[in-house]
């Protein structure tokens, strides 16, 4: 069977621009990553990583320096913006205040020199299936935010595109509007079948509404990855450290035999825990453990890491407590129900499934043997 040509292709791109002193600096180092026919891919990262400027290059508004650009298989870094079959959706939606909703929305058609009957037949299709019909005559002032939205969405769909760029279309509203537009765009997206590329900086919107998050930082892609993958196995401890609310606690460790030592003092038998990775482990570690995987007191599970923790503080998260430890002068958080009190001396256990290994050196995530080495010898 043939595989699918992507629907986007971006191959060791790279960017530098020229600072105002006259020097050059890296902003995209070596970026790739495919987005499939109908799939919905978050660029998700920092502000400053290089999110809007990977999106500008797919777009055709910057050039790359060097690597391949693909869209539906065909090489266009020479093909300009308007040739390349995409629409377009931003932050601050670029809509023309003067003009009708209408007329927003079939702007680029005129210039296109679209005829007027199909310019209406277009309009009147994307008005229905974002549900903007009772507002086409007024003006973008007079509408709410949410639906200022959806005419920036409606003016990048009525041009046929089935391949959307949209860059943090949702930050100028508030919350609750947030979380209606993020159901709202996916929802529209899966039911017209539209490639997405979607840049945000909030990875509960890349989280909920991505088939898969390409995490980006200082100009590199840190890992690509459905969803649920990039909580479950970060490929680094960056990702580990940016990823869930409140993210992994991650603390040095230094392997000394069956042992991990932290800080000066505190030595934990971890022959359990060491044993599920090679023998050629890295004497310096990072450990990470999320919020929600490590309880205060003993497991009931033999298969169990523990360490002794100090409680510092605690603070209500309404249905929650987050509660923070201190052992050997670097701090892990715990979260439980809100009605669990948390004890002040406590050892703290987590599943040996859920605590996370990476080399101190480059914060690569450390793979687990495929058994436990214990149950390779036998
Ligand atoms: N035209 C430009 N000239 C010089 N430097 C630029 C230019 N455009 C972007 N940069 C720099 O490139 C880097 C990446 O910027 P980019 O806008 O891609 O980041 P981002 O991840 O989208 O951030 P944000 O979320 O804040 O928009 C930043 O350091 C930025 O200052």
């Amino acid at each position: 069977m043939r595989t699918p040509v992507p629907e986007v292709l971006l191959r060791s791109l790279s960017k530098s621009f020229t600072g105002t002193r006259g020097d050059r600096h890296t902003v995209l180092h070596d970026v790739g990553f495919t987005v499939a026919d109908g799939e919905f891919a978050a660029i998700l990262g920092p502000s400053g990583c290089g999110k809007s400027t990977t999106l500008r290059i797919v777009a055709g508004l910057d050039r790359a320096d060097s690597g391949e650009l693909l869209i539906g298989g065909r090489d266009v870094s020479n093909v300009p913006s308007a040739e390349r079959g995409l629409g377009m959706v931003f932050q601050n939606y670029a809509l023309f205040p003067h003009l009708s909703v209408a007329e927003n929305i079939t702007f680029g058609l005129k210039v296109r020199r679209v005829g007027k009957a199909e310019r209406n037949e277009r309009l009147l299709e994307a008005a229905r299936q974002l549900q903007l019909e009772p507002y086409l005559n007024r003006k973008p002032g007079q509408l709410s935010g949410g639906q200022r939205q959806r005419v920036a969405l409606g003016r990048a769909l009525v041009g046929g595109s089935r391949l959307i760029l949209m860059d943090e279309p949702l930050s100028n509203l508030d919350a609750r509007l947030r979380a209606d537009m993020r159901t709202e765009i996916r929802e529209l997206q899966q039911r017209l079948g539209l490639t997405v590329l979607y840049v945000t900086h909030d990875q509960v919107e890349a989280m909920t509404m991505a088939d898969k998050v390409i995490v980006m930082r200082e100009g590199f892609v840190d890992q690509i990855s459905a969803p649920e993958n990039l909580y479950a196995q970060p490929a680094n401890a960056h990702v580990a450290r940016f990823i869930g609310a409140p993210p992994m606690s991650v603390i040095e460790v230094r392997r000394d035999r069956d042992a991990l030592l932290i800080g000066e003092d505190v030595r934990i038998p971890a022959d359990a825990l060491l044993s599920r990775y090679g023998h050629d482990l890295p004497e310096n570690l990072l450990l990470g453990i999320r919020p929600e995987d490590l309880v205060p007191g003993t497991a009931a599970s033999a298969d169990a890491f523990t360490l002794p923790g100090a409680l510092e503080r605690q603070e209500l998260l309404g249905a929650d407590r987050l509660a923070t430890y201190g052992v050997g002068g670097q701090r892990l958080r715990v979260r439980v129900r809100a009605a669990h009190a948390v004890p002040a001396q406590s050892v703290l256990s987590a599943s040996l499934e859920h605590v996370h290994l990476f080399a101190a050196e480059d914060s690569v995530r450390i793979p687990e043997a495929t058994r436990p080495i214990l149950a390779q010898a036998s």
